[in-house]
């Protein structure tokens, strides 16, 4: 091409291996994706789902930066989300991270609130989240999360309600509770059986990130792990054992029914039942969820064939304030990615129509009704009507476009028309066509 080498021709093959020659790579950096149009119709209807769920359960919108402190996410639990920071040192020589979760973020905003917000906050919000993994897995290193969460309410009332959310979200997608599954069970499920052996309370949180390894690590890995922080192998096999239980009443006869985790599991497949969702949760005494702040309810939605990642998790952090030196507020809330959902949508053959629709073309046929073509796209407008203006083309072209885009209405202005203050309008589905006084169209 004549170009010079630091641009790019119309259809010019742009590299895609740096800048070797001064031509810039047009990808996107590693693990992170571009939303062309198409894709952002498919994210846009996804949000706006998010959106309808959180407007029925009467959240609030809240939104936070991306960049945070690295100060909000340095914890010791060996946790993969601490340990794949997208962290840097800015040019005030701060330490920052674009956050990779939005739950310290929520936390940081209730204690800078104080005494200004009145318990309990229902907030949620959508925004992208970042990990620094080594590409040698090849994921993605970000995707948007929707996060709902409650301040305030200490019962599995909020867990309840969280739930609901989810259901109401798998369902307004077209997914059954044939496709997806709940898995709900308690940290305190773990607490207890620690207590059984008498384990100290500080090796809580680091047993709990190894044990959410369950299913990904072999038992042999997951019972070295734990050996290694100093358990025997008597509570080891009795974690392992207790952890198997997918049954609440074998739960019980285990743990015994006075042990906090049964009371708030029992209460919560009760208020299944009244909420009537109670078929797509189920106990499972292997969910611990990875993220080290939980200390109750923990759940995670799956998809029944075992195909795809956790679709999305959450679960209640009633001590996480107080680790950001506040007085504790007891929480609960959720992630949930806009990723793995659209594979199951996909695996599901139930993703939406996302072709374009627009009201109406206006096409001036003579370069000289240009000036009327631009009044009256501009009046339809006003009136609310999507209106592309389209010119230098041939009227060959305009119709191939209006099918395109799933046009309504083509506005064609044209000599003999204009000098009676008359357009002729096509409507394209029925392929009817009339003329109509141009101040006169709607
Ligand atoms: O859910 C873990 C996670 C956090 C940040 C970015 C991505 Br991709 N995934």
């Amino acid at each position: 091409s004549s170009a010079s080498s630091s641009t790019l021709t119309h259809g010019q093959e742009a590299s895609t291996h740096g800048d070797a020659d001064g031509v810039v790579d047009v990808n996107p950096p590693r693990g992170t994706r571009d939303f062309p149009p198409e894709d952002m119709r498919l994210r846009t209807w996804l949000f706006d789902q998010f959106r309808e769920v959180s407007r029925l359960m009467a959240f609030e919108e809240v939104d936070f930066p991306v960049l945070e402190s690295e100060a909000l996410f340095i914890r010791k639990a060996g946790e993969e989300i601490t340990q794949q920071l997208y962290n840097f040192e800015d040019k005030g020589g701060r330490r920052v991270v674009l956050r990779p979760e939005i739950t310290p973020s929520l936390a940081r905003l209730v204690i800078k609130q104080g005494k200004s917000v009145s318990l309990p906050l229902k907030w949620f919000t959508i925004g992208q989240c970042w990990r620094y993994e080594r590409m040698t897995r090849g994921r993605r290193r970000e995707h948007y999360q929707w996060n709902m969460d409650i301040f305030g309410v200490p019962k599995v009332r909020a867990e309840a309600e969280l739930l609901q959310a989810i259901v109401l979200l798998f369902q307004r997608l077209g997914i059954t509770f044939s496709d997806v599954g709940i898995r709900v069970s308690s940290r305190k499920v773990l607490q207890a059986v620690l207590n059984m052996y008498s384990i100290p309370e500080h090796l809580f949180t680091e047993v709990c990130v190894i044990v959410d390894k369950l299913g990904k690590l072999t038992r042999e890995e997951i019972e070295k792990e734990l050996m290694s922080t100093g358990l025997s192998s008597e509570a080891v096999q009795g974690i392992i054992e207790v952890l198997s239980l997918k049954s609440l009443s074998k739960l019980e006869e285990v743990l015994g029914s006075d042990v906090e985790a049964v009371a708030d599991l029992k209460k919560l497949f009760s208020f299944a039942e009244q909420y009537g969702y109670a078929d797509w949760i189920c106990f499972d005494a292997s969910v611990v969820r990875g993220l080290a702040y939980y200390t109750g309810i923990v759940f995670e939605a799956f998809d029944r064939e075992g195909k795809l990642r956790a679709i999305c998790g959450g679960g209640r952090y009633d001590r996480l304030l107080s680790t950001f030196g506040s007085e504790d507020i007891p929480a609960c809330g959720f992630g949930f990615g806009d990723a793995v959902i659209v594979e199951l949508l996909k695996e599901k053959a139930v993703l939406p129509d996302m072709s374009r629709q627009i009201d109406d073309i206006v096409f001036p046929l003579d370069e000289v009704l240009e000036g009327p073509a631009s009044s009256i796209a501009s009046s339809l407008r006003k009136k609310g009507r999507a209106v592309d203006l389209v010119e230098d083309k041939r009227l060959k072209w305009v119709f191939k476009h209006a099918e395109r885009i799933n046009a309504s209405r083509l506005i064609l202005v044209g000599n003999s028309e204009w000098e009676r203050g008359m357009v002729r309008v096509k409507i394209l589905s029925t392929r009817e066509e009339f003329e109509v006084k141009a101040d006169e169209l709607e």
